[in-house]
């Protein structure tokens, strides 16, 4: 271990001498990983390798929101943990799971004080920009095993640790997390670490192998050995039409499932009747050589877990979807491409969940606890579908004869809040109705109350709402008498209700309250089945006419970073379907809203240099300047207008000016914004990444 002077020299000099041309963080060489990071951490992070480091911890509060989130990833990774660990038992030893954040989120450990470091624990802060260079951070930034010896670390408070992070693909091939082994053992020495860094990328490997088999678990599974720990694993359906591939599978056949834009297994390997005969028989597993390019491949392939799938046709490594798009990860779906069911009810749960993984946890999830009193808190950026699973989870519960009773706590002035929403007995005020008003409570009883916007609701009103959920009566104003109710209550929220709370703006123990089931949905930008939502979207929009998207036109969708969600996408569609000549829908026709995430951005919100790709992008006529999102108002689903500048924006708006503004304030320097606007280091990182603000 090298004393802080030689530390905080050896990075310094080495991340200088790193061969990059200025703006270019990520090195292609292996070698380079470690100067590239501590680049990054200079000139993008602007930390002080000399500073004095603190690692950040979530609370428990959101360390659980965290782990309900990832439910799935953490009940597949667990007893893949376990089993290591359990073999592997040695003092200062850990195993970490990292979620894409960066935050660790379940872990096993020797707790001998001794060796074992509160830094470790689940709930901290590991992602790059919050914590340095460091195995999880770095693996998540460059999606590939990433080792980090000792004072390799950028901080030198961490250089008593080594460790080793891989990273884990889901089914549809998207980077969902890290797993981690970190040795805290001052006799460890860097060959050792290679060797903990392939026993960390078998982990994962068998992690990601779990999933697979399981989004795919009515499909053949063909496994074949990549590397030493890696396989690849691709899942065809009964006509041996590709139906996914994990991510190790595309990196081995990118070429070939380019130049072939492929739907069949035979264009990957040399077609072989045995393989054909030998499936409809197996019972189980066969290991059999499949010829690839000239090579002879072992291939294992193994039976559908449940009844096998049709044939779909429609499977996501079709002709220009593959390899980019991910397949699906529902191959249960029969007709896979279809668009999700209309009703006359809407939306259902699993139209809501489409063919993401993340919604698809959602959705078990929520499934889980219907039927119960649980309240259900829905989060998530505007237009991503709280209101539509909403009235899902009501339609799937067993309330769903009973009423669906929707209350706006945005939409209402303050004054009415407690009489629309408790209701009030006769003349309880002037100017009430004779008769009184039984409130939206009183008339959800037996059915589910939907509390849109809760992060709105004025805090007296929030008291009274704690109150009947406690006790579960009602008091309508001027009654005198209790009223009892059984209701669902399903909230939603695009606003951070933890600082609300932070700020006195929200009830803690309202949040609690209402944070029984807690569903996270994830912006349009984040879902793995974009292409799909765009289609089923734009077919049920089309109402029965058959209309196509042009590849130029899907690119420009694809790319787009969706500010708006999915009602953002509906009016773009609206709009093409409207334009378009024939029954194909061009870039001409789509007119996209360019610049920040939210209308009038100034021109000094870019894009840090680390972020992914600009996601803006226009259409080829000047009229994407006149996109639904820039008129100012734009026609809601239900026909009402919304105000496109509503509150959400404005706070939101009014944030991105905050942030920009103590940036300014502060030369730059992210670490004394965070605190000056009273943030994480990590939040602010994430905020800024989202207001696309370059510092
Ligand atoms: N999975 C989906 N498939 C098709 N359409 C969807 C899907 N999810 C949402 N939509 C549509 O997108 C639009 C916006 O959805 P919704 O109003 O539920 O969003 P929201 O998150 O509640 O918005 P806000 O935060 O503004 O209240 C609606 O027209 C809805 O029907």
């Amino acid at each position: 271990m090298l004393d802080l002077r030689s530390h905080v020299s050896r990075i310094v000099s080495s991340a200088n001498q790193l061969a990059l041309s200025p703006g270019d963080f990520h090195s292609p060489r292996a070698a380079d990983t470690m100067a590239a990071s501590w680049r990054r951490c200079m000139e993008g992070y602007r930390f002080d390798p000399a500073a004095k480091f603190r690692i950040e911890a979530v609370s428990d509060a959101e360390l659980k929101l965290q782990r309900e989130a990832h439910d799935e990833l953490i009940q597949f990774a667990r007893p893949e943990i376990d089993a290591m660990f359990g073999a592997v038992s040695l003092s200062g030893f850990s195993i970490s799971l990292g979620s894409l954040d960066g935050y660790i989120i379940t872990e096993r450990a020797n707790y001998n004080p001794e060796f074992y470091s509160e830094v470790e624990r689940a709930g901290t802060a590991w992602a790059e920009q919050s914590a340095g260079t460091n195995a999880i951070g770095t693996c998540l930034i460059e999606r590939k095993p990433v080792g980090v010896f000792t004072n390799d670390h950028f901080f030198y408070e961490f250089s008593a640790l080594s460790c080793a992070s891989a990273p884990l693909f889901s089914p549809d091939a998207e980077l969902v997390g890290a797993i981690n082994i970190s040795i805290r053992n001052p006799e460890l020495q860097r060959e050792t670490l290679k060797v903990v860094l392939g026993l960390t990328t078998g982990l994962a490997d068998r992690i990601g192998e779990r999933m697979f088999r399981q989004a795919f678990r009515r499909n053949y599974i063909l496994k074949f050995a990549i590397g030493p720990v890696d396989h690849g694993l691709i899942a065809v359906d009964e006509d041996f039409q590709l139906v996914g591939l994990n991510h190790a599978a595309r990196e081995l056949l990118r070429d070939r499932l380019q130049l072939a834009r492929v739907r069949s297994l035979w264009a990957v390997f040399e077609r072989d009747h045995r393989l054909i005969d030998l499936a409809r028989l197996a019972g189980a597993e066969l290991t059999l050589h499949l010829q690839k390019g000239g090579d002879a491949l072992s291939v294992t392939l193994s039976a559908p877990l449940e009844g096998p799938a049709t044939a779909s046709r429609h499977a996501g490594a079709s002709a220009d979807a593959a390899p980019q798009s991910p397949p699906r990860a529902r191959p249960a779906a029969p007709t896979p491409a279809a668009p999700p069911r209309l009703t006359a009810r809407g939306l259902s749960l699993d139209d809501c969940a489409g063919a993401d993984p993340r919604m698809a946890t959602n959705v078990r999830f929520v499934r889980r606890v219907l039927g119960g009193s649980l309240p259900i808190l829905l989060l998530g950026e505007t237009g991503v579908g709280k209101d539509a699973f909403a009235r899902a989870v009501h339609e799937e519960s067993p309330r769903r004869g009973g009423p669906f009773v929707a209350f706006n706590c945005a939409s209402v002035p303050d004054t009415l809040i407690d009489s629309e929403l408790f209701g009030y007995g006769s003349g309880a005020f002037t100017g009430a109705r004779r008769e009184g008003s039984p409130g939206r409570l009183v008339e959800a009883d037996g059915g589910t109350l939907f509390l849109d916007e809760i992060g709105d609701m004025p805090i007296s009103q929030q008291t009274r709402l704690l109150h009947v959920l406690e006790s579960g009566e009602v008091m309508p104003l001027g009654s005198g008498r209790p009223r009892r109710i059984d209701v669902q209550v399903v909230a939603a929220t695009n606003q951070d209700l933890e600082s609300r709370i932070g700020q006195g703006l929200f009830r803690q123990d309202l949040f609690y309250r209402l944070a029984g089931a807690v569903i996270d949905i994830p912006p349009l930008r984040e879902r793995a089945d974009r292409r799909e939502l765009i289609e089923a979207v734009l077919a049920r929009l089309a109402e029965g006419k058959r209309l196509e998207i042009a590849p130029d036109a899907m690119a420009l969708l694809m790319q787009h970073d969706w500010p708006g969600n999915v009602r953002e996408l509906r009016h773009v569609l609206n709009r093409a379907l409207h334009i378009c000549e024939g029954n194909v829908v061009t870039a001409r026709d789509i007119a996209l809203r360019t610049g920040g995430r939210m209308p009038g951005s100034q021109a000094s919100f870019g894009r840090p240099p680390f972020a992914p790709a600009p996601a803006a992008c226009m259409a080829g006529t000047g009229a994407a300047l006149g996109g639904p999102l820039d008129s100012g108002t734009a026609v809601g689903d239900t026909g009402a207008e919304v105000e496109a500048g509503s509150a959400r924006h404005a706070i939101a708006s009014a944030e991105r000016d905050a942030i920009t503004a103590t940036l300014a304030r502060c030369g730059g320097n992210v670490k004394a914004a965070a605190a000056a606007l009273q943030l994480s280091r990590a939040t602010l990182y994430r905020k800024l990444q989202r207001y696309q603000i370059v510092h």
